[in-house]
């Protein structure tokens, strides 16, 4: 907490409560904005949230109209448990999503910028630093269409010191006399969680700069989280540690995954079990248990962006060691998926072409439809080049996102040639019917509880089950008859003392 004397704590919290936020524009309705602000809409419905958007299409997909069957908002563009309930609760009434960005920021006391902040592609920093042209033209907009001051929040993912660059271009661009704060409150959700992540956050930060009017907003903006969230887990700090603060989260959780990832390897390689190891070093409270399961590898929109961004920040500052030693977190996960795809194709003899390979679940992780540097699309193409003939089931994964991310941009004919070799199941059991070899690559619950001894029976033998998320019971299933390879563990047990 930065350190403030009782009486200025008493007079912000006077000053904050004599003009509080009234209207919110979320700028950037995505897995954050969309979601984020919703629960804010939901537990401060005196405050009217506006949710925009360039991308109509999205933005008719937060419009959609329930569901007549079953009267759900079932095709939201966003899939999170509860978060369909919620929408429907406050769409309407203090809740809105709209396409009319100008508008929105012009009415707004306080903006969310929640737009996306990818690798960039190409030109300088390609393959590493955040491509910023979304904040940036989101800042301008702010500058050109407001006519009165506004406290402006970075909620997407950004560098360093990005809030600095926000204010130029806000104070070359903006109308004489307005002010603009500027904060960051960086957004910790994880997908699948987030309607619990942001109703129950282990922490809110809020990032201002020192000045009274820095503080006197990161105060309006506390009071916002402070209607559902414990005071002593709103922490505040300066702007550039809470901007960091989120870079370095998402680097160390990644490398926790990464580490145990290396460890599964040596287990693999020993007979040690990694299950067993995770949770033997998870005892010690300094480690603590979370995090810390075995896989194919972490996929997901932000952690190989954010550790990039932090690689390639490293580098300008002239700190190439430190570069390095974030790096080989992405290094090692890459290392992961590939060595997960090699065992497969080891095993069923070095040869998987025109094998029927059944691969079970497609999105990053379980409860999303989110397939953004899945490590199933990594597993897929792969496969493709194998020239295997695969099946892919997922319960969320829209069929043409599937195609979209196995097929290689700019080659041509390449989304016909993947239809004629990856076809895609509408259930876990009919897309194993006939396969060789069953590929779990994402842990959907659903997985553990298929009748797998009707599944075993439809496949060809012998019938090869890789577990690359250690969801199912490999004892059982080896039971069954499958010949069952799981990450972080022997193969199977010949003899039970010595092997
Ligand atoms: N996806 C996640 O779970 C998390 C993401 N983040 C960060 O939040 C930020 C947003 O991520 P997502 O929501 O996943 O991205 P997203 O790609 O789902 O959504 C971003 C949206 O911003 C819109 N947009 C871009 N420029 C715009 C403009 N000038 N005006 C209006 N709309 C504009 C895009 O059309 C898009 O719909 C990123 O910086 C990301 O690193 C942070 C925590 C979690
Ligand atoms: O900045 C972000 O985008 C978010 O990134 C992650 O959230 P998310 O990517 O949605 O999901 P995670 O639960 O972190 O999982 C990421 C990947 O790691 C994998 N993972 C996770 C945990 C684990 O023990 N092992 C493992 O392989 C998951 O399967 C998934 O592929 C962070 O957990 C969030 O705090 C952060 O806000």
């Amino acid at each position: 907490m930065q350190n403030l004397q009782a009486d200025t704590v008493y007079n912000l919290e006077q000053a904050a409560s004599s003009s509080p936020v009234r209207r919110i524009c979320c700028i950037g309705a995505g897995y954050v904005g969309g979601p984020t602000c919703t629960v804010i809409a939901s537990k401060c419905p005196d405050i009217t949230v506006t949710i925009v958007d360039i991308n109509p299409v999205r933005i008719a997909a937060w419009n959609s109209p329930p569901n007549p069957k079953t009267g759900k908002l079932d095709d939201l563009p966003v899939y999170e448990p509860g978060l369909a309930d919620i929408v429907q609760t406050c769409r309407g009434r203090n809740l809105f999503f709209s396409t009319e960005v100008d508008k929105a920021i012009h009415e707004a006391d306080l903006i969310f910028v929640s737009v996306n902040t990818p690798t960039k592609t190409s030109g300088i920093g390609a393959g590493y630093a955040a491509d910023m042209h979304y904040v940036e033209s989101s800042t301008r907009r702010i500058a050109e269409v407001s006519t009165s001051s506004k406290i402006i929040v970075e909620k997407s993912t950004v560098p360093c010191r990005t809030a600095a660059s926000m204010r130029q271009v806000l104070e070359a661009n903006a109308k004489p006399g307005l002010q603009f704060d500027i904060l960051s409150n960086p957004e910790f959700l994880a997908e699948g969680t987030a309607i619990t992540d942001l109703e129950n956050p282990d922490r809110v930060l809020i990032g201002s700069l020192p000045t009274p009017e820095g503080q006197l907003a990161a105060r309006k903006l506390q009071d916002v989280y402070a209607r559902w969230v414990e005071r002593k887990r709103i922490y505040t700090t300066g702007l550039w540690s809470s901007e960091l603060s989120k870079l370095a989260a998402n680097a160390m959780l990644a490398q926790r995954i990464s580490s145990i990832n290396a460890m599964a390897a040596i287990c693999e390689a020993t007979g040690a079990d990694v299950t067993e190891v995770a949770h033997a070093c998870g005892l010690d409270k300094r480690i603590g248990p979370n995090f810390l399961r075995a896989s194919i590898g972490f996929g997901g929109s932000c952690f190989q962006k954010d550790i990039l961004n932090l690689v390639y920040l490293s580098e300008s500052l002239g700190l190439p060691k430190v570069a390095a030693y974030w790096k080989q977190v992405i290094e090692m996960n890459e290392y992961s998926k590939e060595r997960f795809a090699r065992k497969v194709v080891s095993t069923m003899f070095n040869t998987i072409t025109q094998k029927r390979v059944a691969l079970l679940g497609f999105a990053f992780k379980k409860d999303t439809g989110d397939t953004r540097e899945s490590p199933a699309a990594t597993i897929c193409k792969l496969f493709r080049q194998e020239r295997a003939q695969i099946t892919v089931y997922d319960p969320k994964v829209p069929h043409h996102q599937i195609y979209l991310d196995i097929t290689e941009p700019g080659v041509i004919d390449d989304t016909e040639a993947a239809k004629k070799q990856v076809q895609i199941a509408n259930s876990a059991v009919e897309a194993c019917a006939g396969a060789e070899a069953v590929v779990i690559a994402t842990e959907w619950d659903e997985f553990k509880t298929l009748d797998w001894e009707a599944i075993h029976a439809s496949m060809k033998k012998p019938a090869f089950l890789f577990d690359g998320r250690n969801v199912v019971d490999a004892k059982t299933l080896r039971k069954i008859g499958f010949r069952v390879h799981t990450v972080g563990r022997g193969p199977e047990i010949v003899d039970p003392v010595w092997a």
